[in-house]
């Protein structure tokens, strides 16, 4: 099977790369090889290639400076999404496409299905939305959009990253303790992508994360203690709990946005957050 990989710099692609069965011929285009913004670039691309199914792992990620540049974000979240829906459609191929928990505004008080009521609160959210329904309108019969939630990995920025580096560089650090979600080690989000590539039927809609709850704050004092216990961290710092309300920021991010993967756990299984961080801090020393 031929499987286009498209984002091929992020922590998500890298983690598929790791992550590839042996049976799978892979093409990984960045945006140095392809741009997914101009449909002539990206149809040429799946034309040369002819995959049986493309994975969409790019994105505007950049929560905050999102609000400020929106036209950058809807031109990857949503227009660059089209041309893939598109184009997927005309050469009969599978697209899998990677969504997120900011598509939901966080009012809900248990974890949200993957066909309850979206509302996102930030341009990257209402962005990747648009996305989301540009799959659903162009491609229905082989698409599936697989939203997941506090990514993270080895490879590329993440908040766990961030913390490590302001761990060593600060004596105290505040972290928002009243947004909860659960973070997800993006090699196991890969494991589960790679599931669906082979499977003769597929939803159109799944939610992925690690198991388990947090706030911001329990897996910052989490990455601290592990990070700590592996030798990432020579010294501990204070680690406040705040309110968002201390930590303003241009984007609004839910309250509350963990998912309900059961559905995905039939496919494959996960771990406990605190155990895939575990994993992860091990392949970062
Ligand atoms: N990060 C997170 O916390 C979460 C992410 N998600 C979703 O998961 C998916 C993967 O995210 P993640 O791996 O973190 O993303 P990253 O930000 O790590 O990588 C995204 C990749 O998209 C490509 N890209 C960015 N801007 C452009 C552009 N203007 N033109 C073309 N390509 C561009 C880049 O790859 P290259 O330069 O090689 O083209 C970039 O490395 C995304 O759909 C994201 O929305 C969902 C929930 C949480
Ligand atoms: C750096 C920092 C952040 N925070 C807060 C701000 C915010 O509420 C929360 C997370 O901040 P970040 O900006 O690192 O994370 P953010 O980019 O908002 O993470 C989101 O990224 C997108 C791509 C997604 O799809 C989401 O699932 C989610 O992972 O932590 C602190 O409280 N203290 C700090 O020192």
């Amino acid at each position: 099977m031929k499987v286009l990989i498209i984002g091929k710099s992020g922590q998500l692609a890298n983690e598929l790369l790791t992550e590839k069965p042996n049976t799978i011929e892979i093409l990984c285009l960045g945006r140095a090889d392809v741009d997914i913004t101009m449909y002539e670039s990206i149809n040429k691309a799946i034309s040369d290639f002819q995959p049986q199914v493309i994975i969409n792992a790019s994105a505007y990620t950049a929560v905050d400076k999102a609000e400020s540049d929106q036209k950058s974000a809807y031109s990857l979240n949503q227009h660059a999404v089209t041309n893939l829906a598109k184009s997927a459609k005309q050469h009969q191929v599978r697209l899998l496409h990677v969504s997120t928990d900011f598509v939901f505004d966080g009012n809900n008080n248990k974890a949200y299905l993957v066909d309850d009521t979206t509302n996102p609160t930030s341009v990257y959210g209402a962005s990747k939305l648009a996305g989301e329904q540009e799959i659903l309108t162009l491609h229905p019969e082989n698409s599936a959009i697989i939203r997941t939630s506090w990514l993270y990995s080895s490879f590329g920025n993440n908040f766990v990253k961030t913390m490590i580096k302001l761990m060593q560089e600060r004596d105290e650090l505040g972290v928002v303790c009243d947004q909860i979600g659960c973070p997800t080690y993006a090699k196991g989000l890969a494991q589960f992508l790679w599931s669906l590539t082979s499977r003769d039927v597929i939803n159109q809609h799944y939610h992925w994360s690690d198991y388990g709850v947090a706030s911001w704050y329990d897996f910052a004092v989490a990455i601290q203690n592990t990070a700590f216990n592996k030798g990432l961290l020579t010294k501990k710092i204070t680690i406040k709990p705040i309110p968002a309300s201390s930590y303003p920021t241009p984007a609004t991010r839910p309250t509350f946005s963990l998912l309900n993967a059961n559905e995905s756990y039939q496919i494959k299984t996960s771990n406990h957050w605190a155990e895939q961080l575990e994993q992860c801090l091990t392949n970062l020393v």
